[in-house]
């Protein structure tokens, strides 16, 4: 299984702890993420990531690309709805993407939580 794990700065802290609960399942995954995020989460729980660019220097669309191929099982995206990012059209053409290709996305811890327990089993 292939997952997805993007945060913007506000989530990050959010993203950290959503992966540490859920350490055990995502270790069993190979992790894609984009830049800032991974290296938290590989800093802080020490799971091994596949990094890419940082999502305003394209890392939103490596991974679209990505879902685009039929390469990500999920995604969880956990967006700031209240800060607007220069990068929002990457943004959109993610999201966009998990629809054109059916793809579970979370956009927020709560159905973060749905996901891993329906993809993963994780509680
Ligand atoms: O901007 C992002 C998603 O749109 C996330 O990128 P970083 O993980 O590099 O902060």
């Amino acid at each position: 299984m292939r997952i997805a794990l993007i945060a913007h700065d506000e989530l990050k802290d959010e993203m950290v702890e959503f992966v540490t609960k859920h350490a055990a399942a995502l270790d069993e995954c190979e992790l894609v993420t984009t830049g800032t995020t991974g290296k938290r989460i590989a800093d802080e729980t020490g799971l091994a990531v596949n990094r890419q660019s940082s999502g305003p220097y394209g890392g939103d669309l490596q991974i679209g690309a990505m879902i685009a191929n039929d390469a990500i099982d999920g995604v969880v995206f956990l967006r700031d709805p209240l800060t607007a990012q220069a990068h929002e059209p990457d943004i959109s053409a993610l999201l966009r993407v998990c629809d054109v290709k059916d793809i579970p996305l979370a956009t927020n811890v709560a159905s973060g939580e749905l996901l891993v327990e329906g993809l993963l089993g994780s509680t």
